[in-house]
Order: C-alpha cells, then sequence, then structure tokens
C-alpha cells in the first residue's frame, strides 16, 4: 500500500474542495449559457419562419441571432470539455508590489465566480499563465499590457483530472521532462494531433506568443511539436485579438488534406472554429476561381522518387525545370513580361472624338502606368473609365459651343464676303447642314465613346497570357540554354492539355493577381504554413502577396525537405527575399518529443551524412525504448514474414497504429499483395485518402510527412533504395522519425550504407 503524508492527504482535501468549487460554478455557468442558448434558438427560429425581406430590422435581427446562435454553440461545447476537466495546472505567485499571494488556476477557457468576480481558472492563453510555461519556483515575472509584473513563484502543480474527479497532481519546477510530459509522450499515437496546452514547453511557448505582426519563421526538428504548436498559436492569436479579428481572418496551409483531417481536432479541442484549414493547390483555386487541374505533387514526387533509382537525363531535368519555375528569377522573368504587357495594354491610339483629341496616349499611359499603378490592370481600367467619362462629360459641350462658334465665325465671313444671292444662300445651307450634321455625329459618338474605347481592350485566359509569356520567352532564350528552352516548352504542353505542375500554380496567380485582380477581398490576416520546407520561394512570395501583408508563421524542417529540388535551402533566403520590408523573427525548436532516444539518435545518423550545418541536429527527450533492429534478409517474401510476425505482436504491446513505409508506391503494393498471404488486412495509402483512421498502413516514404504512428517499419532500407543521394537521405530521415515507441528495419540484402 502506498503511504500518503498528512500534509499530501490535507492537500489532496483542499484541491478536491477546490475542484467541487470550481464545478459549481461551472455547471452554474453551463445552465445559465444552455437557456440563453434556447432563447436564441427561438428566436432564430422564430426570425426565419416569419422572415419577411422587405423588413431590414427583421433581416439584421435573424443576422445577429445567428452569428450569436454559432459562438453560443462553440461556448456550450468548450464548457462541456471544461466540466470534465476545468484547469490543469496551478502556479503560486506574488507579485512584488501586491501583498497576498495569488492561487491561480489555469485551465483551456478561464471562469469566473460571479459573486467575487475573481477568476477561478485563467486561460493558458492569458500573459499571466506564462508562469507556468516559463517560470520556475522562486524569482519570476510575466509581460503584459501594462508592462513587466515581477514576484516570486512558491508553487507549481500540475493535476490529473479525468471526467471531473481529480486523480493526482505533481508539484513540479520546469515544465521539462515532468512525469506529466514523460506520460504524454508515453502514451499511444491517435490516428489524430491532440492538444498539448498542459505540456508546453519553454521554446514552444515562444513560438506560440510570438509578435503576430512580424513574420515568424521557425525551424523545428522532427517531431519537434511544429504542426502542435502552429495550431496552439493560432488558439493563441485568435485569443489575443480577439476584438479585432475573427477566426475566419486566420488560415493555416498544410499539404494535403490526408493531413488535414489528421489534424482537424486540435483547434475545436482549443476550443476554436471556423480557421480556415486549406491546402496550398486549394488556396490556389479559390484565387484563380476555376477547376485548374493540377499533377498533385505526390503523384509526380512519386514519379520522381521511383524514378531517381535509374537516374538519367529525363529525370534530372523534372526537378531541374520545378527548380527553375519555383525560383524568384522565374518570377522576374514573369514580371518582365508583365510590364510588357502593360506597355501594350491600352489601345495605341488617343482617346478622341471624331478628329478632336480629348487626351493623349501618352497621358493615358502616364494615368494607367503611374496614377493607377497600385491596381491590377483591370481595376486601373474601371478607374480610367471612369476617368474618360469626365473628360468627356468635361469637354462635350464645350466642344459643341466650339464648334458653332467656328460655323457661327464661317458663316459671319462669308456673309461679309459674299453679297446675298442664290450661290451664297446655297452655301450657306450647305454649311449649316455640315455644321449640324457634325454636332449629331459627336453627339451621337459621345454616347458610347468610352465603351467603344474600352473593348478595344483585349483580355485573355490567365492561361493564354502564361502561355504567351512562356512563347515569348521561348523565341528569346539561346539555343544553348536548354533548360530554359525545355522548360518553356514542356510548360506550353502542360497548358495544351490543362494539366498543370504545383510550380505552376504562383506563376498563374502572379498573371491574376496582377491583370485581373481578386475577384473578392480575402479576409486572411495571418497564415500558418505547416511543412514550410516544401515551399518555393516564390509561392512565399505568391502568399505574402495575395493577403498583403507579412503577418505570416512559417514552419518547417530543412532536414525533412524531401521537395527541395523547389522548396527552401536556407530559411536565411526567407528572411533575405521575401519578408525584405519586415524584421522577421527567426526561432528554433531544437528538442524533439515524438520518439524515442534510440529512435532519435538512428535518424541522427543518417541525415549527418549529408554533412550539411543548414541542418540541425534533433535533441531527443529523455525517453528511452527499445533499440532499433535492422535485419538484412534475402526476399520480400522474408521481410514479410518478419513484418507479419511485428503486426501479429502489436496487440502485446498495446499499440494503435502501425505504418510500413516503403520508398516507393511500387514497393507498397508489392508487399502489401504478399502480405495477403498472412492475412493482414492492411490499408494502402496513396495520397489521395481524406483520412486515416489508424491501425495498419502501408505508405510511400514521400507521403509520410507529418504524420506518426506507434510503430514503424521500414520495409526495405537496402543499399539499392537509399544511396546518398539528398533526397534519399532526407526520405529515409523522414521515414525514421515517425514512430512513437518503435522501429524495426529490414533490408532487401544489404542495408543501405546510410544505415
Ligand atoms: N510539449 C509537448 N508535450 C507533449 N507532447 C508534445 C509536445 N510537443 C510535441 N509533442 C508531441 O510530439 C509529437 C510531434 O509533434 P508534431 O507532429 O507537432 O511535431 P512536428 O515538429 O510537426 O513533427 P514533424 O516535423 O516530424 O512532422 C506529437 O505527438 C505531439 O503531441
Amino acid at each position: 500500500m502506498i503511504k500518503i503524508s498528512v500534509e499530501k492527504k490535507l492537500d489532496y482535501l483542499m484541491e478536491s474542495s477546490r475542484l467541487d468549487l470550481t464545478l459549481k460554478h461551472l455547471n452554474i455557468y453551463y445552465d445559465k449559457t444552455i437557456n440563453t442558448v434556447s432563447k436564441i434558438d427561438e428566436e432564430v427560429e422564430y426570425g426565419i419562419r416569419h422572415f419577411n425581406s422587405d423588413n431590414a430590422e427583421q433581416f439584421n435581427d435573424l443576422i445577429i441571432n445567428s452569428v450569436l446562435q454559432s459562438n453560443l454553440k462553440t461556448k456550450v461545447k468548450n464548457l462541456v470539455q471544461s466540466l470534465s476537466k476545468p484547469y490543469f495546472s496551478r502556479v503560486d505567485f506574488k507579485e512584488d508590489s501586491v501583498g497576498e499571494e495569488e492561487n491561480l488556476y489555469i485551465g483551456k477557457t478561464s471562469l469566473m465566480n460571479e459573486e467575487t468576480h475573481k477568476l477561478l481558472v485563467i486561460d493558458w492563453r492569458s500573459p499571466i499563465a506564462n508562469l507556468y510555461y516559463e517560470g520556475r519556483v522562486g524569482e519570476a515575472h510575466y509581460e503584459c499590457p501594462e508592462g513587466i509584473i515581477n514576484g516570486i513563484i512558491s508553487l507549481k502543480r500540475q493535476y490529473s483530472i479525468e471526467n471531473s474527479n481529480l486523480k493526482d497532481y505533481f508539484d513540479i519546477d520546469i515544465t521539462t521532462n515532468d512525469e506529466f510530459l514523460q506520460a504524454c509522450l508515453d502514451s499511444n499515437a491517435d490516428n489524430r494531433l491532440k492538444d498539448i496546452v498542459s505540456t508546453i514547453q519553454a521554446e514552444q511557448n515562444r513560438v506560440i506568443r510570438a509578435d503576430m505582426w512580424k513574420p515568424l519563421i521557425v525551424q523545428g526538428a522532427a517531431g519537434g511539436g511544429k504542426t502542435t504548436i502552429a495550431l496552439h498559436r493560432i488558439a493563441y492569436l485568435i485569443y489575443t485579438y480577439e476584438k479585432t479579428f475573427t477566426p475566419d481572418n486566420f488560415m493555416i496551409i498544410a499539404p494535403n488534406r490526408f493531413f488535414l483531417n489528421y489534424i482537424s481536432e486540435v483547434l475545436p479541442e482549443l476550443g476554436v472554429d471556423k480557421v480556415i484549414q486549406t491546402t496550398y493547390e486549394d488556396f490556389a483555386r479559390m484565387v484563380l476561381g476555376k477547376k485548374v487541374k493540377i499533377r498533385e505533387g505526390y503523384i509526380k514526387l512519386g514519379n520522381i522518387v521511383n524514378k531517381s533509382m535509374t537516374i538519367n537525363k529525363q529525370e534530372f531535368s523534372v526537378k531541374e525545370i520545378s527548380h527553375l519555375k519555383s525560383s524568384l528569377e522565374f518570377k522576374d522573368l514573369l514580371e518582365e513580361y508583365i510590364d510588357y504587357l502593360e506597355e501594350a495594354f491600352l489601345p495605341e491610339e488617343d482617346f478622341k472624338i471624331y478628329k478632336f483629341k480629348l487626351i493623349s496616349r501618352e497621358k493615358l499611359m502616364k494615368l494607367f502606368k503611374e496614377e493607377y499603378k497600385h491596381l491590377p490592370f483591370k481595376k486601373r481600367i474601371a478607374e480610367m473609365k471612369k476617368h474618360l467619362n469626365n473628360i468627356l462629360k468635361r469637354n462635350k459641350q464645350k466642344l459643341l459651343d466650339k464648334i458653332d462658334l467656328i460655323y457661327d465665325e464661317k458663316l459671319d465671313q462669308l456673309r461679309h464676303k459674299m453679297k446675298d444671292c442664290p450661290e451664297r444662300r446655297k452655301i450657306f445651307i450647305k454649311m449649316t447642314d455640315e455644321r449640324d450634321a457634325l454636332l449629331e455625329k459627336i453627339k451621337k459618338e459621345s454616347k458610347t465613346l468610352v465603351n467603344d474605347y474600352i473593348k478595344k481592350i483585349e483580355y485573355r485566359k490567365v492561361e493564354d497570357y502564361y502561355r504567351e509569356f512562356l512563347e515569348k520567352l521561348l523565341d528569346s532564350t539561346e539555343d544553348e540554354n536548354f533548360l530554359l528552352k525545355e522548360t518553356c516548352n514542356s510548360t506550353i504542353n502542360s497548358i495544351i492539355q490543362n494539366l498543370y505542375e504545383i510550380e505552376d500554380l504562383a506563376p498563374l496567380l502572379l498573371l491574376k493577381y496582377r491583370i485581373f485582380g481578386l475577384d473578392e477581398k480575402i479576409t486572411v490576416r495571418h497564415v500558418v504554413i505547416d511543412e514550410a520546407q516544401d515551399f518555393s520561394l516564390f509561392q512565399l512570395y505568391m502568399l505574402k502577396t495575395l493577403i498583403g501583408s507579412s503577418s505570416m508563421t512559417i514552419l518547417g524542417d530543412l532536414c525533412q525537405g524531401i521537395n527541395s529540388y523547389r522548396g527552401i535551402e536556407d530559411w536565411q533566403d526567407v528572411i533575405n527575399h521575401i519578408f525584405t520590408e519586415a524584421k522577421s523573427t527567426f526561432l528554433k525548436l531544437d528538442q524533439s518529443y515524438r520518439t524515442t532516444v534510440e529512435i532519435m539518435d538512428k535518424a541522427s545518423s543518417v541525415i549527418e551524412k549529408l554533412n550539411d550545418e543548414k541542418l540541425p541536429p534533433a535533441k531527443p527527450v529523455l525517453r528511452h525504448g527499445d533499440d532499433v533492429s535492422i535485419v538484412e534478409l534475402e526476399s520480400y517474401d522474408d521481410i514479410c514474414r518478419n513484418i507479419s510476425r511485428d503486426i501479429d505482436d502489436m496487440d502485446s504491446r498495446e499499440y494503435n497504429s502501425l505504418a510500413i513505409i516503403c520508398k516507393t508506391l511500387e514497393e507498397c503494393k508489392n508487399i502489401k499483395k504478399k502480405l495477403k498471404q498472412f492475412n493482414k488486412d492492411i490499408i494502402l495509402i496513396q495520397g489521395n485518402e481524406k483520412k486515416y483512421n489508424g491501425g495498419i498502413a502501408i505508405i510511400p516514404s514521400y507521403l509520410v510527412k507529418g504524420l506518426e504512428f506507434d510503430m514503424v517499419i521500414v520495409a526495405n532500407g537496402s543499399k539499392d533504395m537509399y544511396s546518398f543521394d539528398q533526397m534519399d537521405v532526407k526520405l529515409l530521415y523522414v521515414a525514421l522519425t515517425r514512430p512513437l515507441h518503435k522501429l524495426n528495419i529490414y533490408s532487401l540484402g544489404e542495408k543501405s550504407n546510410l544505415l
């Protein structure tokens, strides 16, 4: 029997009654909220039933109530969560200038004691909660809008509360390697990522709370919590800027929809709804306003990975072409083409009525290129249209009067020159007819003059501009520049087939943005990009341009840059070339939380083979597990027999998820087929799936980034599969960093020298 000291017993009783008190207030608040919900529900229902589109007031009420209804739903969801676990930690803090020590209970959402107006629970995102994440017992401080508050922490405590019951609590100093974190990391992988509010580490806390207005770039080790932290940062920013922004002002960009599903539970768990969660491809489609057919990135990468086993010229040029199209140099070439379009956009003529010049082309160009420079071409033309209408309005009457005057003078001269006679009368009539005809012509022409001028301006489809750009580039490129020629030719072919590469999206977006502008204003104010190492500089430039701000969080790991032929090679390039006008914050997450020391050491030994100082090593959290097993076998049948045994072992180890990682999709299919003999039910992940519900999956190496599993089997880590080629090294590194607890590697024949 465990002996518990009297002190701990008393403490426990005190904590239990504190929990009861919190729950009592929570329940009162919950009941009140539910009452409000029913009232609002009734009002919305009434509003819909008696809807009268002519009654503006009623319509406004309905809109307001619907928003309220939706907010209340989120509130109720959060309250239900809080009722099960109202807080997870406590900090006892005495501010230097205040006599009394405060017991701060920290939870996912705050709660007020409505009688005393004191906070029973403090939101983890509030400034004072920093004491829990960064302060140690003893002298501590936190920053808030009023300045820096100094004081003393006398206690930091973590609670294990389940279903409203206090199970246990631990007193800690710093939030590193404490029992809580260890317990979290020891637990098994869910099929979804989870929130980590109670165990956020100091370096992670700094990422979460970094200044929103500066671009934030985070290099984070595999398993360093980048994805998790990205989502917590969004929750933090929404809380901090509650009065300024709504959740849909925030957007997270993830590598694919499968990944979006994997992260889909974290934000709701953190009490946040309605954040835009998308992929770069989907976002681009939305901006382009059409269904552009894109060769999925994973298919292309799959082809590259496949072919890299037999390196040939063709494969080399696919990577080179992608690299070129993703570069800022390519963007500059496109900008030159847009400059050329700008020069030729207006009709080659003055704006005139009949023979009378109202404004010269030179002046119109000045307006177009200088006055309205900040606008896309189409919007410039809309502005110019207004301007031309004004010019016409101002000058039409003047012109008509002037013509009258000229003819009056002419007629006068005639009168002086000639005596009245049939001849003079004839000339007179001819002249007045001529004048009237001219006046009529001008009046008539003026009705359509502006529209006729505007109609001369030709718009093409975005993809037609793109094609013309490439054709012109092709013409102006020297024959020896094989790569650029090949790039233009292959891209023109793609346009003809109406099937684009992911690299074509940034050029298409730039053309759309500069020529047509956005169909709808983008309301996103802050973008978070996960797995950003696979983004190109051109893509990042476009995202920044489209949201019109540098308020971005960019997280990635250069060690996992499996798309490095087009992705980022050095974060400094992002700082120097994308965020030139804003001072960026660069932070690192060196610690890795996902896996054991043994597994991380093996993975690190692989990435170190690249000998690249820009690829920082990951430091595993002190958690030990089994050694990594590497077994060389003679046939795929032997490999599958071993895998089958590992699968049988899963239950005894209480693992929920296992991934068999093969380098290519072909190998995945082959192994899946062979495993059928052993009656193993395995899901093959090919990249187009929307979700993974746990269990055993077989998955190609280039699709596993970002994911995690209790156990990973690298099906064939042989010499033939993984060479010292940069892509091979990174693919293997990504595969080795996926398991939480166990890693087995098989090899068909001799194992790779990387291992
Ligand atoms: N402070 C923490 N407390 C508890 N668990 C944590 C903490 N930080 C990270 N983890 C866990 O570590 C694992 C890895 O986190 P995550 O997937 O966010 O890392 P990542 O940096 O995006 O990884 P990768 O780049 O390898 O995909 C997750 O299971 C996450 O819950």
